[in-house]
């Protein structure tokens, strides 16, 4: 997979009431621009710090910058090249998810992105044991908001360049992901791009080969509202001296 172009935009999702928003525009400006093109929808959750805007930024921008933002919920949309074909993508970074003693707590904010998502990454830290207990439930999560069809999930154990202060065995990430019946990455956003790239061409590759061809926007638009064609100037003159005869000659018969 290539990443053709930086199309746009970095926007936040809409919050309830915000329909008419700079924020709400700005999502459909992105959808604006990849429309014609298969869209893959990607939504990127886990729990707090785990460095999910980094995993990101990383993949779309090929860059670690360290020192990110507290995450409000970003969208970004890229065009990426799948086995020759040009797909529009959309990347999903989510606030992190909170524990509770109850267990997870997703907000409706956060159930809305998953249930827009064609495909989701579920990312943990490798030196932070609870957002690798977090897996199973949001793994569970993800696909009961999706019911009747199984969404691609693609687990990803972040910051393996800190391996010396660990909490979670690489081995055991790979077997969760293994019961899920996900794939399983084990990368370091801040020092590998080629795992973080293979980990979205992977689901991007997956959610391409389950979308039929025909589900692209522009191809919906065309099959739905057939377009009247429009006449050509000719055809016009034609039809407007045809008008004015067929007017003379009823005058002239009266
Ligand atoms: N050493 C190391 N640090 C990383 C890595 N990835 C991210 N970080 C750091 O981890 C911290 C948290 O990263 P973020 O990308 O903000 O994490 P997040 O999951 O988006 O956090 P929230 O916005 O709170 O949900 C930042 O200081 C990053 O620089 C990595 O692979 N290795």
């Amino acid at each position: 997979m290539r990443l053709i172009q930086n199309m746009c935009t970095i926007a936040e999702y809409p919050t309830p009431g915000s329909s008419g928003s700079a924020a709400a525009a700005s999502i459909d400006c992105c959808l604006g621009a990849v429309s014609g093109r298969r869209l893959v929808k990607i939504a990127v959750v886990g729990a707090s710090g785990v460095g999910k805007t980094a995993l990101v930024v990383r993949f779309l921008t090929k860059r670690f910058i360290g020192d990110y933002e507290r995450n409000a919920g970003n969208l970004y949309t890229r065009q990426v090249q799948i086995e020759g074909e040009t797909l529009a993508i959309q990347v999903q970074d989510t606030p992190g998810v909170q524990i509770h003693e109850q267990g997870l707590s997703c907000n409706e904010q956060l159930n809305r992105c998953i249930r827009w998502a064609d495909a989701v990454v579920i990312v943990f830290s490798i030196i932070d044991y609870k957002s690798y207990e977090l897996i199973g439930q949001l793994h569970q999560h993800v696909q009961q908001l999706h019911p009747g069809a199984r969404l691609p999930v693609v687990i990803v154990a972040n910051k393996a360049d800190l391996l010396h202060i660990k909490q979670v065995e690489p081995q055991h990430g790979l077997q969760l992901a293994n019961m899920l019946g996900c794939t399983f990455y084990e990368v370091s956003v801040s020092e590998n791009y080629n795992d973080v790239y293979n980990a979205f061409h992977v689901l991007c590759k997956e959610v391409s080969h389950k979308q039929p061809v025909t589900s692209t926007p522009e191809k919906r638009r065309t099959s739905l509202i057939p377009r009247p064609k429009s006449p050509n100037m000719q055809d016009l003159k034609r039809r407007f001296k045809q008008a004015l005869s067929a007017k003379v000659r009823t005058v002239t018969s009266v």
